[in-house]
């Protein structure tokens, strides 16, 4: 497991030290990170093949990911904010956290989604620097790529919410630099309440590391989120 890591740390060069002097311009702002690269292992790209096959008739759909929102997530949530500037302001600058890591050493994913099924699959790849107890991912790592699975599913499925409530049962360790499938399924409605769960599997199925279930609430247009407050407020304006 270790040497695996090591080679994986080699192949990204994060072993070299954190690259210097990169510009941040529009190439690096539109990479699709959810596309393979060279820190992903034999298994990851087995599994990301499998997903771009059952992906040929539509029923599947692989969703692209980026450190930097595009500008119509802006769109989407811009009637949520009372102040629409600040807010472009704020999310120009801000990074998708499971994409904020560098290539390799974090969080390496694809997720895909099916629109018939209401169901999001996300292959993980937990990278060295996502080390928990030793030689294994950090719980809050894995708990990580379940919320933004389960909200791609949530989101996907019921339109913009957010997580109201997060139950995790960890059953086994998963091994650092080892592939895990995500498997998440919308399960039912409630009003504006998507009850969402998902299992953390090994590639074979055979392994269950993990369980979750999750509520998330769609956000009411009728209240505004205000990101100058010092505690930012969701709250009714009339
Ligand atoms: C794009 C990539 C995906 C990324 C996914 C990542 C998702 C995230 O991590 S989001 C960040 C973590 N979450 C948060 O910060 C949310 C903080 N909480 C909030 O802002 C609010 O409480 C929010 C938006 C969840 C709900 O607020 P609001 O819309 O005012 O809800 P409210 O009107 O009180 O309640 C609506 C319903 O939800 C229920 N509800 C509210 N909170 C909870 C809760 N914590 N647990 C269970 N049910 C709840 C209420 O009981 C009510 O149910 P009913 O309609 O049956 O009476």
């Amino acid at each position: 497991m270790l040497r695996r890591c090591a080679r994986l740390l080699r192949t990204t060069g994060a072993l070299c030290g954190p690259k210097r002097g990169r510009s941040f311009s529009s190439e690096v702002l539109h990479v699709d990170h959810s596309l393979p690269n060279p820190s992903w292992n034999e298994d990851m790209r087995l599994l990301f093949d499998q997903f771009m096959k059952k992906s040929e008739d539509g029923s599947w759909k692989r969703l692209p990911s980026y450190k930097y929102n595009p500008t119509e997530r802006i769109e989407d949530v811009k009637i949520f904010f009372p102040d629409a500037k600040l807010l472009k302001e704020q999310m120009s600058q801000a990074q998708l956290f499971p994409r904020s890591l560098g290539e390799g050493v974090g969080f390496e994913y694809a997720m895909f989604h099916n629109h018939v099924e209401d169901r999001t699959v996300c292959i993980f790849q937990g990278g060295p620097h996502l080390q928990g107890a030793p030689g294994f991912l950090h719980g809050g790592a894995i708990a990580t790529m379940i919320d933004s699975t389960l909200g791609m599913c949530a989101i996907l499925t019921g339109g913009i919410a957010m997580t109201a409530n997060l139950n995790i049962n960890f059953r086994r360790p998963i091994p650092l630099c080892s592939v895990v499938v995500i498997n998440c399924q919308l399960d039912r409605v409630e009003g504006r309440k998507l009850f969402v769960s998902c299992n953390v599997r090994s590639m074979d199925e055979k392994t269950l590391y993990s369980e979750a279930t999750s509520t998330f609430v769609k956000l009411d247009p009728k209240k505004k989120i205000d990101i100058r407050a010092s505690g930012a407020f969701y709250t009714n304006l009339q």
